[in-house]
């Protein structure tokens, strides 16, 4: 019996209109138009991750998107990051950029600066007591803070006893068990609603993220409690063929399905 389940909010990531941005002179593709365009089909939120060497999202940009979302009722400004990244150039650090743009949220993320995408969630075992401090100068800006986590019953329930709000899952591992048709995919599957289920249990909210798209969605939505995904490569991917709007649009009918 199919049971009826709250919509899932779409948050897009326009890193990849910046990384194409990036690639020449000038602002085109302008990634604050097409903010404008997935905002326009639905999608609930943007998000960015500016990383210290600017190769997609710069600061300005996250500057832009700020005032862009700021005043719209109901849309929401995520900006994910490495907490712990400092000044570097025109890189303010990421805290400095957080405390300029005051987003709705800030997903703190655990990437070295020469990641090439992020791979992994946080060792609160190891990282907890430093990220305290960080999260109570968030709540002092009034930003929602989730923690970017893998799905680790222990590492969660740890993610509630220094402040944050909500986890945001790593769908890395279910994206590629996904894609490779991996005899474990239910097994990993599994281990998402669990994670979900303790995070529930733990009182935070979830978001989800990364390599999620539109054939492997449909299925994570089935994970309970799910308020946020924030989706950018494969939709980005997929604009290309058949328009951004047209793509938001199909990733949002999925999450209010
Ligand atoms: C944390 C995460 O999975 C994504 O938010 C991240 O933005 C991907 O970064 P790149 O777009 O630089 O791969
Ligand atoms: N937090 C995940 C995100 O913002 C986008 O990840 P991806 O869809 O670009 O892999």
């Amino acid at each position: 019996m199919s049971h009826a389940r709250s919509a899932t909010a779409l948050s897009v990531n326009l890193n990849k209109i910046a990384l194409l941005r990036n690639s020449r002179e000038g602002n085109y593709p302008s990634v604050v138009e097409h903010a404008k365009i997935c905002l326009a089909a639905g999608a609930e939120g943007i998000t960015v991750h500016p990383r210290p060497d600017q190769r997609h999202i710069r600061p300005g940009d996250v500057m832009d998107l700020s005032a862009l979302v700021r005043p719209l009722e109901g849309i929401e400004f995520n900006v994910e990051g490495n907490p712990y990244a400092g000044a570097i150039g025109s890189y303010p650090g990421f805290m400095e950029l957080i405390n300029q743009s005051r987003p709705d949220q800030c997903t703190l993320v655990p990437d070295s600066d020469d990641q090439l995408t992020s791979d992994h969630g946080f060792d609160l075992k190891t990282s907890a007591k430093q990220l305290e401090p960080i999260i109570r100068q968030l709540k002092d800006w009034n930003c929602r803070i989730s923690l970017f986590m893998d799905p680790d019953v222990e590492q969660i329930k740890l993610a509630k006893d220094i402040g944050a709000d909500r986890i945001e899952l790593y769908t890395g591992p279910y994206a590629d068990a996904y894609r490779t048709r991996s005899d474990d995919l239910d097994a990993i599957f599994d281990q998402y609603v669990t994670a979900a289920t303790a995070a529930a249990e733990a009182g935070l909210g979830l978001n989800a993220g990364h390599d999620l798209d539109l054939e492997n969605l449909p299925r994570f939505r089935e994970i309970p409690n799910l308020l946020e995904v924030s989706i950018g490569h494969a939709l980005t991917v997929d604009s290309i063929a058949m328009g951004m709007s047209e793509a938001v649009k199909r990733y949002h009918l999925i999450c209010q399905s």
